[in-house]
């Protein structure tokens, strides 16, 4: 038994209208090869997964019922890695991820390119993007980089603290309140880590389970769900530490409306804004409504995004595993890394 409600676990009508008559509801706080780890409210779980472990996601509610997890409920949100093609292929990373908390600090590593295609990232997943800029402690002023991660999207909530301190990193516990999920993105070195020990009180980060994996040996692997001091949850799994960007074009769309919106008006369906006449996109560049950097940064989007899509369509083409494919895509995204 835990003292834990499913409210408490993130639990609400969304979900509960899913559920089928006969199913319990357990959300996976693990995933394994062939099995999961769920939570209720009686406890943890281990799940069979008969349609494969890896059609769920940390985070994601399931309908269980005789140790098996029949259905994967709809989540209300999710972080995936996209590759639009004939079919749209996705690999989740994490399902019900209130706010994705995008880190990096207030010096080398701070790049609003980069933070933009994160923002990205989090709306085409129906996620709140919340930036938070480690390392404030480290510049005389934090706020010409708060600016700048503010003017990437009004949805964008952003705060300078130093992670190391206590106080100050609690105050991102309104994102893990009870109810409420967060997950972190953002290079290494940041202070992911700092911030998650001050987050849930660090007991869980040397807590690991072990298990046997194929060849007998023990693996241990920690609880990628873990709880908030606040109440809430954190999830921090390989595949979110790992996650580069690769494609987002609904959240590029979101996040370049008024770009889209402008290209929408163009005379020819196919203008590449250079010297089309009727181009709606020069012409709010000339009457000063259109910043040409942020037209530069939407190009710049718009064409990893599309390279990764191509990447992934012909990768599939090639009948490659999925497990290549990521690879590759990975391979590429680090090389990117320092753009
Ligand atoms: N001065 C200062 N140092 C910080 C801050 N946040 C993190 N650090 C330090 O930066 C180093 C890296 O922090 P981590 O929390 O391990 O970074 P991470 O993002 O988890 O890195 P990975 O585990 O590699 O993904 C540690 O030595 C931290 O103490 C901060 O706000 N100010
Ligand atoms: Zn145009």
């Amino acid at each position: 038994m835990t003292n834990l409600t499913l409210s408490d676990l993130g639990w609400s009508d969304h979900f509960a209208r899913q559920l089928e008559d006969g199913d319990a509801p357990a959300r996976v706080a693990e995933i394994h090869r062939t099995l999961l780890v769920a939570l209720t409210p009686d406890g943890p779980v281990k799940l069979m997964a008969p349609s494969g472990a890896g059609s769920f996601a940390v985070g994601d509610w399931v309908g269980m019922r005789d140790g098996a997890a029949r259905t994967r409920l709809a989540p209300r949100s999710q972080i995936a890695r996209r590759a639009a093609g004939h079919t749209v292929s996705r690999q989740l990373v994490a399902a019900n991820v209130d706010s994705l908390g995008i880190v990096t600090s207030c010096n080398d590593d701070f790049n609003p390119a980069r933070l933009e295609r994160y923002v990205a990232l989090a709306m085409a997943g129906d996620c709140l993007p919340l930036v938070i800029l480690t390392k404030s402690d480290m510049v005389d002023d934090p706020a010409p980089y708060l600016a700048q991660a503010r003017a990437i999207s009004p949805l964008v909530v952003a705060m300078a603290l130093d992670a190391r301190d206590i106080a100050d990193a609690a105050r991102l516990e309104p994102w893990c309140k009870p109810g409420q999920t967060l997950a972190l993105v953002g290079s290494s070195g940041v202070g992911k880590t700092t911030l998650q020990n001050a987050l849930t009180g660090g007991a869980e980060a040397t807590a690991g389970i072990r298990e046997d994996d194929a060849k007998g040996r023990h693996t241990t692997t920690h609880r990628a769900l873990r709880r908030c001091r606040a109440g809430g949850w954190l999830i921090d799994t390989p595949g979110m530490r790992e996650l580069q960007l690769t494609d987002t074009a609904e959240g590029i769309e979101e996040l370049f409306d008024d770009v889209t919106d402008l290209v929408a008006r163009c005379r020819f369906s196919d203008c590449a804004h250079e010297t089309e006449p009727g181009c709606a996109v020069r012409a709010a560049i000339e009457t000063g409504d259109l910043d040409p950097a942020r037209l530069a940064r939407w190009r710049k989007l718009e064409a990893e995004d599309r390279h990764n899509s191509e990447t992934l369509a012909e990768g599939r083409a090639r009948g490659k595993s999925i497990t290549r494919r990521n690879k590759s895509i990975q391979r590429g995204a680090r090389r990117r890394k320092g753009d």
